[in-house]
């Protein structure tokens, strides 16, 4: 099926107007013509027929004497007077007695106007009661004709005004109707392409289309309301999935990785390592007796203890390494990427060394000074996965550890690790 051909407002109320505005006038110009011709028509043929029987009663003693001179003279002067064509009379036996034709007659305009619209009439011409001659007359139909040209072109000269007119007042709709709905039209495609729902459409000087603009801002107006709250629906949703995923990547606690983000960063990070041809660092931390701290001071305080370890251990290190708990007092530092081979071991002896020089608060004046232990295992020397470098990282902390409760024993050939030294948990600032 063939889609209907669309047309422009405008170019619709155009022709509408257009056909009605000509339709009336022809309607009315045609009517109005045939009615004044057929009038002037009537009054014509009327006043030909008075003048026949004038010159009938005029004519009577010149026909009584056949004088055909006296005849033609009065035929001259009411034909001239009345402005007829011709006059002519004719006797009972068809002979013409006398004829006037006026000069005028000739004319072309007389001429289309006589094959147009004959008009004649015939008057007798009576003796003692007797038809002795008969009168025949020929008026000039030019007037009519005249009245006709003049309809015709008052009917033209309508057309013509009338098709200006109706420009001027397409013009004018134009502007008050077509303006705004065109308006109103931008408007909608605006909204829509910008989703800009918090726009307006302007008011309009017609009532209905100012009632369409407010019906659509209504519409806009909730629109609106509608995406407000979905976006504040949407922004709490992922809020609440921001929450929820970090919840389940770290540690309640300390905000530390928890151990399945960090081994799943450990992985991705090797894999970028390899590709890059980077290396990384693993440093693992067991805080030395710190079942001591809970058994003396309570959990609350083993948890603050907890908290600060992390916070000394991310103040050590940059924004693109992680800090991760893997449960208990272990921690684990992934330098990513490990720039120079040495620094592992130095931020392994800032947090040893800021642990044996900062004792922590744990509340009421209490501070405590703790000793950890710190493994460490580094990609690729000392492994190329997750679990090997974890492994490694672990047994070097181990090492330390047990080196650290048995100094006199020989180390064995573990991975590089190191220890605060201290041994044992001391308080500062309130008896234990
Ligand atoms: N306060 C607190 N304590 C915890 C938490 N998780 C584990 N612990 C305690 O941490 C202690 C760890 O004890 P151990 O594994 O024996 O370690 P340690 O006492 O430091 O002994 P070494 O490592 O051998 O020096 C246990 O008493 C746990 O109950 C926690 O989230 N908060």
């Amino acid at each position: 099926m063939s889609t209907p051909r669309s047309s422009s407002l405008a170019s619709v109320l155009h022709r509408a107007q257009l056909r009605v505005a000509l339709v009336a006038l022809l309607t009315v110009g045609l009517l109005l013509s045939c009615s004044s011709f057929f009038a002037l028509r009537a009054s014509l043929s009327h006043n030909l027929e008075l003048v026949g029987r004038s010159i009938s009663y005029s004519v009577e003693a010149a026909v009584m004497f056949q004088d055909a001179e006296a005849t033609r003279l009065v035929l001259k002067n009411i034909v001239d007077r009345e402005g007829l064509n011709e006059a002519r009379v004719l006797l009972s036996n068809g002979t013409e007695l006398a004829a006037y034709h006026r000069a005028s007659q000739h004319s072309r305009l007389s001429r289309l106007a006589r094959w147009l619209f004959p008009m004649q009439a015939s008057s007798s011409v009576q003796l003692d009661g007797m038809e002795v001659a008969r009168v025949e007359l020929q008026s000039d139909s030019v007037a009519l004709l005249l009245t006709l040209a003049w309809s015709l072109g008052a009917i033209l000269l309508g057309i013509l005004l009338t098709a200006l007119t109706v420009l001027w007042a397409s013009r004018r709709i134009e502007h008050i109707i077509l303006d705004p709905l065109l308006a109103l039209a931008r408007h909608t495609r605006a909204v829509r392409e910008e989703r800009a729902y918090s726009r307006r459409a302007p008011t309009a000087q017609v009532k209905e289309i100012d009632q369409l603009g407010a019906d659509f801002n209504a519409l806009l107006a909730e629109v609106q309301a509608n995406e407000a709250e979905l976006q504040r629906r949407h922004e709490a949703l992922r809020s609440d999935h921001d929450l929820l995923s970090f919840t389940a990547k770290h540690d309640a606690l300390t905000g530390a990785a928890n151990r399945a983000y960090f081994e799943q960063e450990l992985q991705d990070s090797i894999t970028e390592a390899q590709l890059k041809n980077t290396e990384l660092a693993l440093l693992f931390l067991d805080a030395d007796k710190f079942k001591e701290v809970n058994d003396r001071y309570g959990h609350d305080a083993g948890d603050k203890v907890l908290v600060e370890l992390v916070q000394r251990m991310r103040a050590n290190v940059r924004d693109s390494d992680l800090v991760g708990r893997l449960g208990g007092d272990e921690f684990v530092i992934l330098l990513r990427p490990l720039r120079h081979s040495s620094d592992a071991a130095r931020i392994q002896q800032q947090l040893l060394t800021s642990l044996r020089e900062t004792p922590i608060a744990i509340g009421a004046g209490i501070s405590l000074t703790l000793s950890a232990s710190i493994g460490i295992a580094a990609f690729p020397k000392d492994g190329d996965s997750a679990e090997n470098l974890l492994r490694t990282a672990d047994l070097a902390m181990y090492r330390e550890k047990s080196m650290a409760a048995s100094p006199n024993k020989s180390p064995s050939p573990m991975p590089s690790s190191s220890h605060a030294g201290l041994g044992n948990l001391s308080e500062k600032g309130a008896p234990l």
